[in-house]
């Protein structure tokens, strides 16, 4: 099975001297195409730059980050940019949404950010996945958390990127508005074959993915194939997560 993402001896040291904190140590992992990887770990352990390095969004201190064939290290920012926005999609907590704009308008934004054109049939489909059929014309705040975090998720999904990455997705959420996005997640996985990387602190919500990946103090501790949400609450508060 091809990578979508790999990561080969990636550290992050944050700060310099006596203050600087390690905050991934020597990192090696792949994502194979296709797949939904939840990562997980306590507080502190790395989660959010294992995201940013992976993603572009930050460059590692030292070690080679690669998306599809693209090694990530000595891209300059202009070209990290370009990269982000055309084979990289993003799912934040706090959707991102741009108030001023229509909901087919935050969909398409990356496209025209990016110069593409807008294949209408497959911005059909996006809308239709995820049941914004009827919304196009409202704006953000005419909409529910849940319902802007649908928007978000079209977005990421419609430049058809290598990867999707979710930093807390479900993170602002109420607990049957999470699942129907998860189920969301899982669904652009299984029926689209997209790959999905997503940070979560929620079991349940880890278990949506095919495997999940734990951190603590910057290093991947563990690999859970076919996690169920007690078998990952399980692990978590043997890291100590939940003391
Ligand atoms: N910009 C920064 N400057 C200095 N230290 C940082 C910076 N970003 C993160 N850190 C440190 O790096 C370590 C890992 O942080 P990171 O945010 O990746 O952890 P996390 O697992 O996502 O945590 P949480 O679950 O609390 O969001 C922590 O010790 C954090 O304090």
């Amino acid at each position: 099975m091809t990578e979508a993402v790999r990561l080969d001896a990636v550290s992050k040291v944050y700060g310099k001297g006596q203050g600087a904190v390690a905050a991934l140590r020597e990192v090696s992992v792949g994502v194979p195409r296709g797949t939904f990887t939840a990562v997980m770990g306590p507080s502190g352990s790395g989660k959010s730059t294992f995201l940013q390095c992976a993603a572009g969004l930050d460059v590692p201190s030292s070690g080679a980050v690669r998306l599809g064939g693209t090694d990530l290290t000595g891209l300059d920012e202009n070209a990290l940019t370009e990269l982000r926005r055309r084979r990289i999609g993003f799912v934040f907590q706090s959707f991102n949404l741009i108030s001023a704009l229509t909901v087919t308008e935050n969909i398409t934004l990356p496209l025209r950010l990016a110069g593409a054109g807008i294949d209408r049939s497959w911005l059909d489909e996006v809308v239709h996945r995820v049941g914004l059929g009827g919304r196009t014309g409202h704006r953000p705040a005419e909409l529910s958390g849940g319902q802007q975090q649908r928007v978000a998720i079209a977005r990421a999904l419609v430049t058809r990127p290598e990867v999707v990455f979710g930093d807390e997705p479900t993170g602002a959420l109420d607990t049957m508005t999470a699942r129907d996005v998860l189920t969301l997640l899982r669904e652009a996985v299984s029926a689209l074959g997209q790959t999905v990387v997503m940070v979560t602190h929620d079991p349940v919500a880890a278990s949506y993915a095919d495997s999940v990946l734990f951190l603590a103090d910057g290093r991947i501790v563990d690999a859970m194939p076919a996690p169920t949400a007690g078998k990952v609450a399980e692990r978590m508060t043997r890291l100590g997560a939940w003391k």
